[in-house]
């Protein structure tokens, strides 16, 4: 009896700990580790890394809407062969010949560990997934990525003392959460296999962050836009192909209802929001996984606001059903106001400036510059 009250004193300590930051009591996989917090004596929102303390940077899943942006941002800041894009995609030339790329398939461990080993890498930004309406299309594929891989992503994190990057979602909420605005802190019952994923993957980052000292971190991202990379197949992706069809057809069908409001951000913002927390002193942050936010808008504020710029642009609904259910399931508003008071988080781009940045960049006088200088 004294070994199980001994345990159940130990155990009791650990689960009350805010922090746990202790030594892995149990190996994760088959091996023992200790786990090494990346040291963060960085100030933040003016980092400068050195050759010596730059982070040794592994991006998974780099090749869809977010990756290749974000190891454009890392390469500048912490050295172009610091940052590795992986993906099991095969990569377009230009992205091949701007930094390092390495085939990695998250469900492979072996393979994944190899990676990080050889290469020495420090911090791990997952984003491999399958989003939302593709998930509802494929749920066992969708259920392999986004929670066997996760998993991988965590128990190579933890056993190499790793800081872990892990999105999460405006999808990780469902119909029983506050929709107007959506705490960080609430009931989340999502109903699709990506917002059930990201459930699992913020519940597991954070129940790895205490029992092993896992440093892991981890942003609710809005639905992104962004005019040089497509979106992989979600619900909020009717807010990229509206500037793409308005500019080339000057006709646009939309697939949800009009009034169908949803938070949205423009990528610079996600991107340099994905870099202030992983930069961020742990000390500032007094939760692992924060709603982060910049605009809200339905279609039809968004045609709206298009046709200040290009008034003949005709919209037209037609209603897909199973990205409306999701809609109509997701937060409308999202309030960010942990990120902001905890790291300083504060969006730039609110809907006009998206619009004109957006138009700016996809005008048919700047593409049919940048195709020549290719
Ligand atoms: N884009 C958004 O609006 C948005 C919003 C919220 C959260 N997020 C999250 O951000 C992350 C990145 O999003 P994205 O829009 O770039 O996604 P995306 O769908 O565009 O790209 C995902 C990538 O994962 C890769 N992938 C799939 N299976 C894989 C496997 N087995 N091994 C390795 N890679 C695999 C795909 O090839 C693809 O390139 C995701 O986790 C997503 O959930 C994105
Ligand atoms: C919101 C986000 O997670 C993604 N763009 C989706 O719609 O699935």
């Amino acid at each position: 009896m004294p070994v199980v009250r001994t345990l159940t004193r130990t155990v009791k300590r650990v689960l009350q700990s805010p922090v746990c930051g202790c030594q892995a009591v149990t190996s994760v996989r088959f091996i023992g580790f200790s786990p090494r917090q990346v040291t963060s004596d960085a100030s933040f929102h003016s980092v400068s890394f050195s050759e010596a303390d730059h982070p040794r940077v592994l991006i998974t899943g780099g090749l869809g809407q977010l990756g290749v942006g974000l190891a454009k941002l890392l390469r500048k800041r912490y050295g172009n062969n610091n940052v590795i894009l992986s993906d099991i995609r095969k990569p377009p030339d230009h992205v091949f010949h701007s930094g390092p790329f390495i085939y990695s398939d998250i469900l492979d461990y072996k393979n994944l560990r190899e990676i990080v080993v050889n290469n020495r890498i420090t911090w791990l930004i997952h984003y491999s997934a399958l989003l939302s309406a593709v998930g509802e299309a494929n749920v066992p594929l969708a259920r392999a990525v986004n929670i066997t891989g996760l998993h991988n992503i965590l128990d190579i994190a933890a056993e190499h003392g790793l800081r872990l990057f892990v999105p999460s979602t405006i999808g990780a909420f469902g119909p029983t959460s506050p929709r107007n605005p959506t705490p960080d802190l609430c009931i989340q019952r999502p109903r699709t296999i990506y917002g059930v994923s990201k459930v699992h993957a913020e519940l597991m980052g954070e129940y790895y962050h205490y029992r092993y000292g896992l440093d892991f971190r981890c942003l609710r991202y809005p639905g992104i836009i962004s005019a040089d990379s497509q979106p992989g197949g979600g619900t909020t992706d009717y807010a990229v192909q509206i500037f793409h069809d308005a500019i080339k057809s000057g006709r646009f069908v939309c697939n949800l209802k009009p009034d169908t409001r949803l938070p949205m951000m423009y990528i610079d913002d996600c991107l340099r929001a994905t870099v202030e927390v992983l930069e961020a002193p742990a000390e500032s942050l007094t939760m692992r996984t924060y709603n982060i936010n910049a605009m809200s808008f339905n279609p039809e504020e968004l045609a709206q606001e298009v046709r200040k710029h290009l008034p003949e642009l005709e919209v037209a609904y037609d209603v897909d059903a199973v990205r409306q259910a999701i809609a109509d399931s997701w937060p409308m508003n999202f309030d960010d106001s942990n990120a902001r008071k905890d790291w300083g988080w504060k969006h730039e781009y609110d809907l006009p400036e998206l619009v004109t940045t957006m138009l700016g960049y996809l005008s048919p006088q700047r593409l049919d510059a940048q195709a020549q200088a290719s």
